[in-house]
């Protein structure tokens, strides 16, 4: 099939480089001329594992090619995705001007049956409001799709390849049976193609995001009583996980879910509850949950340190929100640089792949090692925000004899409470303390 992309973020290039693989005939376009010149060379604007030899294949192949105009592209295209941001607006609701300035941009240029796809994550109604905008636009009833996305960032290219499920809402279901052709090499098991209405896919995302992100808050919360009355929450997690009913995924206590999306996406959908006059109250609750948890390795800092941490040399591995990303929009480790900044402390990080987009918020005001032990040369105390593979497993012994006390204040539970005591640190991990 001719398909556009439009926009090529994390979603959109991943989606266009994924179809381009599967033989379509994919051009993404984006309104970063530098973006796209860079995409032209072979070179990913974004670190996402396995998506520059992909890239590169398939515009080796002539399957996947980049531009910056429409014009160039959409007059051929049956199918059109649109992949572009939707950030959060001053109240916390999406802010839709990039999907409908990508929607105009492409409208004068729509082939007759051409479906325009929606993929980036809308608030209910957006659909109808855009093909409205297109009917009125090109003087004809245009095909419109909704079609969520659910990849996660850092396995993006297996996500989209190997969906546990793909959601398409429609008005005409020939236009989802339409979609369905693109996605069928993707779902050669038993995994569905769940066709809906607009309305019910544009809420599958949010009510998706939101679950995640529910599941995550509850177990921070019960990991802060854990630390309160003396239990460990990872016997916690187990005990419970083994219940069918409840299992173990999304359950890892942590310092707070961050990223371009969950932050964004139960805000959104509390304001479409507002705007209808809907309290939803769960989601009140893991926002604000997911606001404290974010501070939770500062003020154990600040605890530790008895709220003088002017001057002490802190170390910190990891700063992407989550590990294999350079992505840190929302990310937890943001709030701990800045509230150790403001304490006065000798700020020191590690990041495999993430330290220039940290440099480019933080500036100077922190240092930046390029390898993890060099951040602990006669640090007061470790904290570690990121789970990267590379902190799991380190030399103890050799960490002992750099830092000038053995504390550490893990943010993601890497390591055994006994088993550092032995050895002899300071250690709390989150709802693992003594
Ligand atoms: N990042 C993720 O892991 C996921 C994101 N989503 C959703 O997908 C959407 C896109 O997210 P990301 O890919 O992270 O965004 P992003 O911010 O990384 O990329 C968006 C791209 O769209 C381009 N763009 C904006 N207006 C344009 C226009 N008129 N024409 C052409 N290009 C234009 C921008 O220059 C940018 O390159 C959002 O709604 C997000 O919520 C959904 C699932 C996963
Ligand atoms: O809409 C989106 O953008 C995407 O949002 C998330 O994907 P992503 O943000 O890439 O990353 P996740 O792996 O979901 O992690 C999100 C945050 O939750 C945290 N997390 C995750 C799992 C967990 O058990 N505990 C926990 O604290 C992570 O550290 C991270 O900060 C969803 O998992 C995707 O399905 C969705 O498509």
């Amino acid at each position: 099939m001719n398909v556009v992309v439009i926009g090529t973020g994390y979603v959109g290039l991943v989606t266009g480089t994924c179809l381009a693989d599967s033989g379509n005939d994919v051009t993404c376009v984006d309104i970063d001329a530098g973006k796209v010149e860079r995409l032209k060379n072979g070179e990913i604007p974004i670190y996402e594992p396995g998506l520059e030899d992909m890239v590169r294949r398939n515009s080796a192949a002539g399957r996947l090619s980049f531009t910056t105009q429409p014009s160039a592209c959409v007059p051929g295209a049956e199918c059109v995705f649109i992949a572009v941001g939707t950030p959060q607006d001053e109240d916390g609701s999406a802010d839709l001007k990039y999907v409908m300035g990508a929607a105009e941009a492409v409208a004068p240029y729509l082939r007759k049956n051409a479906i325009v796809i929606i993929k980036s994550t809308v608030p209910v109604g957006t659909n109808r409001l855009v093909k409205r905008r297109l009917d009125e636009l090109t003087g004809r009833d245009v095909h419109i799709a909704s079609n969520p996305e659910f990849l996660k960032e850092g396995c993006a290219i297996d996500d989209f390849m190997r969906p546990d499920r793909v959601v398409v809402g429609s008005i005409d279901p020939d236009v989802a049976e339409t979609v369905h052709e693109l996605y069928k090499p993707f779902l050669r098991t038993e995994k569905p193609f769940l066709k809906m209405g607009l309305e019910s896919a544009e809420m599958t995302k949010y009510v998706a995001n939101c679950m995640l992100a529910t599941k995550i808050s509850f177990i921070n919360e019960m990991a802060n009583l854990c630390e309160l009355v003396g239990a460990d929450i990872n016997d916690v997690r187990r005990g419970i996980g083994h219940d069918q009913r409840i299992g173990f995924a999304f359950l890892f206590p942590g310092v707070g879910y961050g990223g371009s999306c969950f932050p964004k996406d139960v805000r959104a959908l509390r304001a479409t509850g507002k705007e209808l006059g809907f309290e939803t109250s769960v989601l009140h609750a893991v926002d604000d949950v997911n606001t404290r948890q974010k501070l939770v390795l500062f003020n154990k800092l600040a605890r530790h340190f008895k709220n003088d941490l002017a001057g002490k040399k802190i170390a910190v591995w990891g700063l992407s929100f989550k590990p294999k990303t350079d992505d840190i929009r929302d990310a937890p480790s943001l709030e701990l640089l800045r509230k150790l900044i403001a304490a006065g402390a000798n700020v020191h990080v590690h990041d495999p792949v993430a330290v220039p987009n940290v440099q480019r918020v933080i500036g100077d005001a922190v240092t930046y090692h390029s390898h993890q032990y060099d951040t602990l040369e006669q640090a007061e105390a470790l904290a570690i925000v990121t789970e990267w593979n590379e902190y799991r497993n380190p030399d103890f012994d050799y960490i002992l004899h750099k830092m000038k006390s053995p504390v550490i204040f893990d943010g993601r539970n890497l390591y055994d409470l006994n088993r550092m005591t032995k050895l002899g640190f300071t250690y709390s991990g989150i709802g693992v303390t003594r």
